[in-house]
């Protein structure tokens, strides 16, 4: 697929089935995502993939945070198995002189959106959620977090069951200026 139209026609699925990636598929993908780029290299993330019973597991997790009714307990349950495929994404930064927090996280949501249109040239779908259960010390644990690190969410991958609606086009407008259009303080 061309670039431009990989970039154009990418679109969040909500609803995925499989096909998703197998581990070896997922390991030349992600190889190539890691090429987005990232001051000092410090590669400040990790990606922890669920299939199958893991995401019944972390179900359970969410299911213990939901609302005390039943309705609720099972449709927290069941959000992880909305994907044959989840990749936790685990933003682990480092203390570095010259490199920002902000910019390891800019550096890391660099490599998620990069695997999403990888994931889309090859006819996968996905879609990056998140959610207040990513703070939730269970959850944490069962992702193996450590101090310091924060889990952003997970990127859940597979095939599409529906054709992605085209997107209206994005009109640039101011978002785009030229520095010599800005007036001055003077
Ligand atoms: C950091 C991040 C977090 C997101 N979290 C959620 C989420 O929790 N639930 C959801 O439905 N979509 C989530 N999305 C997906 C966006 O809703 C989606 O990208 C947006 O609606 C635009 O759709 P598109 O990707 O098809 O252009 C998230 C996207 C990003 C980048």
């Amino acid at each position: 697929m061309e670039t431009l139209d990989n970039v154009l026609t990418r679109r969040s699925a909500n609803r995925l089935t499989g096909p998703a990636p197998d581990d070896a598929e997922l390991e030349v993908l992600l190889k190539a995502a890691m090429t987005a780029p990232d001051h000092g290299r410090l590669l400040p993330w990790r990606l922890v993939t669920l299939r199958g019973e893991d995401r019944v597991e972390l179900g359970r997790c969410l299911a213990g945070l939901a609302a005390d009714d039943p309705g609720a307990r099972e449709r927290a349950a069941a959000k992880p198995l909305r994907a044959p495929l989840l990749l936790a994404i685990v933003f682990s930064p480092v203390e570095h002189p010259k490199v920002q927090r902000w910019e390891q996280l800019a550096a890391t949501a660099a490599v998620v959106h990069t695997l999403s249109l990888l994931l889309h040239d090859r006819g996968y779908a996905s879609i990056w959620r998140t959610g207040p259960a990513t703070e939730d010390s269970g959850v944490r644990g069962l992702h193996g977090l450590g101090p310091g690190e924060q889990l952003l969410g997970w990127l859940y991958a597979g095939t599409s069951m529906v054709a992605a609606p085209p997107r209206r086009p994005y009109e640039v407008g101011p978002r785009l200026i030229a520095l010599a259009d800005i007036a001055g303080p003077n």
